[in-house]
């Protein structure tokens, strides 16, 4: 059965459209139409067009019955926002870390004491596949709930073979069962377990020989990621990594110099990364050289704020010619939220970023970080026709009314799975 939907009447519509084939830079990030009075109609989870109510009333209106008809009167309509860096798979909190560094105390000293990482690593080799995924489920419907239908997904809290794919197989089956979509990256990378600190080779030379391979074999992700950062992986660990995962068809990602300059930006350029996040600390040679090599700058400055640390420099980066892109980097550590609306709220506010720019970053941009800008991201004809309906009067108000949920309504391929901010 063909099904259809036809959005009217919105303040605004924001497409995003004109970007799927290459991410938006610099001026680009803030030049999206904003069509004032604007309509989209869907059909069979695909967009069939978008453009100004009187037009789209008139080609499609007659098309659908009222209950396949939304209202979108005072509000703003922009495509789904896709989240593109998260640590959805885990299990356990650690708020006892978090009043240890309000007195303190810092993530790295905390991670080095067998905490951090290390913790959140063994309450998840501890769960069951069930309780990963009914814990990782929950966090899905959070996301759907602030209008985000396309979220990545990292494993890299099991740091062996068997738990490693345990978290996979959690996002690959959520993928199928939830309808908001996984992407997924491996990340055995993460950290070095605790027993083997002082003699760290043996376990790169698993990642690459035994769990690369593995994982690959399985089809269990798309993307390979490494913690590149001082008293994790060196520079030189994190490239034989990235080029191992290559040699077996995983792209390379990569976390880097998130706490201290580590050249972890020039490595993701000349490894060919499709993404390089955090760059708190990058240097002015490693945002060049990603503005040169393509890499998305994946930025994340719920991070930042947690961790009570200097924010990444997107001004720059933006101004430098680097697409950059926002997340919420989800994660028990060092980002417990799934608000990626307020990480719009941070990039503007922290980060030097134009409300325009977020928008972008949060979508189109987004999209392109984890490869799949040719399906989502915009809202142009073909696409899935992932939609999100903000109830504010224009978009300048999603990022200047700050730590509030906006969502009224969201559309998965073709289907209202929240109404009225809530889920149905
Ligand atoms: N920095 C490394 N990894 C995660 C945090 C993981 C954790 O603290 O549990 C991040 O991206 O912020
Ligand atoms: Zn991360």
């Amino acid at each position: 059965m063909t099904q259809k939907l036809l959005i009217t009447n919105a303040a605004q519509l924001i497409t995003m459209a004109g970007h799927s084939d290459k991410p938006a830079r610099k001026g680009a990030m803030s030049q999206f139409e904003v069509i004032e009075n604007g309509a989209i109609y869907m059909e069979d989870g695909k967009v069939v067009e978008a453009g100004s109510d009187q037009r789209i009333r008139e080609k499609f209106q007659d098309s659908v019955v009222p209950d396949n008809h939304i209202d979108a009167t005072g509000k703003v309509v922009t495509p789904g926002l896709i989240d593109p860096h998260t640590h959805l798979v885990h299990a356990g909190t650690r708020e006892n870390e978090y009043a240890m560094r309000l007195k303190g105390k810092t993530y790295m000293e905390i991670m080095e004491a067998g905490g951090g990482i290390h913790a959140t690593t063994r309450a998840t080799q501890e769960a069951s596949h069930e309780e990963l995924y009914e814990q990782s489920r929950k966090r899905l419907d959070q996301f759907l709930l602030h209008g985000v239908t396309t979220v990545e997904a990292k494993s890299g809290y099991g740091l062996t073979l068997e738990h490693e794919i345990k978290q996979l197989e959690v996002a690959q089956q959520l993928s199928k069962d939830h309808p908001v979509d996984l992407v997924s990256t491996f990340m055995g990378a993460h950290a070095i377990p605790m027993a083997e600190k002082e003699n760290p080779e043996p376990f790169v030379d698993r990642v690459i020989n035994e769990m690369i391979p593995e994982i690959a074999n399985r089809n269990l992700a798309t993307f390979n990621d490494v913690f590149c950062e001082r008293g994790v992986f060196t520079p030189e660990q994190s490239r034989r990594i990235l080029e191992a995962g290559k040699e077996h068809g995983l792209i390379p990602k990569i976390h880097a110099d998130e706490i201290e300059p580590y050249a972890g930006a020039e490595l993701a350029a000349s490894v060919g990364a499709i993404s390089a996040d955090h760059l708190l600390k990058a240097s002015e040679q490693g945002i060049k050289d990603m503005a040169n090599a393509g890499v998305v700058g994946v930025l994340l400055p719920g991070t930042a704020f947690f961790l009570m640390a200097e924010f990444a420099q997107a001004r720059k980066m933006i101004d430098a010619g680097v697409a950059v892109a926002l997340s919420t980097d989800t994660n028990p550590g060092s980002s417990p939220t799934i608000s990626l609306p307020f990480i719009m709220n941070l990039g503007c506010l922290k980060m030097g970023m134009t409300p325009e720019e977020v928008l972008t970053a949060t979508t189109i941009n987004a999209a392109h970080a984890i490869g799949c800008a040719g399906e989502a991201g915009s809202l142009e004809q073909g696409k899935k026709a992932d939609v999100t309906i903000f109830d504010v009067p224009n978009y300048l108000t999603l990022s200047y009314q700050y730590g509030m949920n906006h969502v009224d309504t969201v559309i998965k391929a073709g289907e209202p799975l929240v109404v009225g901010g809530q889920l149905q």
